[in-house]
């Protein structure tokens, strides 16, 4: 595995293998591994010749008031799970090789980066979007892998895709769990013992949810009533938000006829924990 600390280092072994027409796949991340990443990578190295890694950091995602310097970091650790996996090239820009001068230029999400998770964090969006854009330019992947836990990141940057033509295709991965249910995550380590047993009722919320929505209950009010009495019955564990959504688009929907997606957010201890369900009616 090849390491790369900058962009024009990086170019000098792509370019050559792009020419070739050999396949690159690109995972982006920001480190401190799991399984979750893990399965990324696995998808891309099954999809494509050759898998590029990037672990930064993004500051300009990060809220004024968020955690963006104790957000956990260990490279030696990343290193080590990427070369198990057996990835070809790990990028780890620092944030000056990024972000040389301020940016003049900024790609902002409209309807899709200013709701839901968009209005508790104003301008993450445009700062996931943002490096998102540089990254495929830097890397020019055919394809990139994302999760579906960050369900309406996945949503704003397939959109950025088809809105400006990048030539990538983006591929959604499904949400790695651990064995009780929680989405895996960076920030669970954050968890005390007791905060990481409340939070399993976050999983189970939505899998009650998802179970009602296809045993036929069509509304939305009915699904998210009862999620709702779950999840705040639970101690430690304070409701962010709950929603249904269009899959595609996110627009709420008022009555459940097709395929939805249910978000959810919520404090536990010192992590905003994010997690989602995907469900349809089933026909009868
Ligand atoms: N449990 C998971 N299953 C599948 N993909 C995941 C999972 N957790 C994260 N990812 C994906 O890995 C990529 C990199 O995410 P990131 O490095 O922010 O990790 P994270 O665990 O989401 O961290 P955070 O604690 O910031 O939420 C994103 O596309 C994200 O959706
Ligand atoms: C996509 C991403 C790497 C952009 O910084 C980040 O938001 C993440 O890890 O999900
Ligand atoms: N995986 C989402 C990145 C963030 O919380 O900033």
């Amino acid at each position: 595995m090849k390491q790369h600390e900058t962009i024009a280092d990086l170019r000098a072994a792509l370019d050559p293998l792009r020419s070739a027409g050999i396949s690159i796949g690109v995972v982006p991340t920001m480190g401190y591994l799991h399984a979750g990443h893990l399965e990324l990578v696995r998808r891309a190295c099954k999809e494509n010749d050759v898998v590029v890694v990037t672990i930064f950091v993004n500051p300009t995602q990060f809220g004024p008031r968020e955690d963006f310097s104790t957000y956990p970091r260990d490279m030696e650790r990343d290193l080590a799970m990427l070369r198990a996996a057996s990835v070809d090239h790990v990028f780890t820009p620092g944030v000056d090789e990024i972000y040389p001068q301020p940016l003049e230029t900024a790609i902002v999400p409209k309807r899709l980066g200013e709701m839901l998770i968009g209005k508790a964090r104003p301008g993450h969006f445009t700062g996931v979007a943002t490096v998102v854009a540089k990254l495929f330019n830097i890397v020019q992947p055919g394809r990139a892998y994302f999760g579906e836990k960050d369900f309406q990141q996945l949503t704003v940057i397939r959109r950025m895709v088809a809105d400006l033509n990048f030539a990538v295709e983006i591929v959604g991965v499904p949400t790695v769990r651990e064995e009780d249910g929680l989405a895996m995550s960076s920030r669970n380590v954050r968890l005390s013992p007791e905060e990481r047993q409340a939070a399993r009722v976050l999983s189970a919320a939505l899998a009650e949810g998802a179970a009602m929505i296809e045993a036929g209950e069509a509304s939305p009010e009915v699904v998210l009533g009862k999620m709702r009495a779950t999840i705040e019955a639970q101690q430690g564990v304070a409701l962010r938000s709950l929603d249904i959504c269009d899959v595609g688009n996110l627009a709420a929907v008022e009555r459940i006829d097709g395929p939805v997606v249910i978000l959810v957010t919520a404090q536990v201890g010192p992590v905003l924990l994010i997690d989602q369900h995907e469900a349809r009616p089933q026909p009868s």
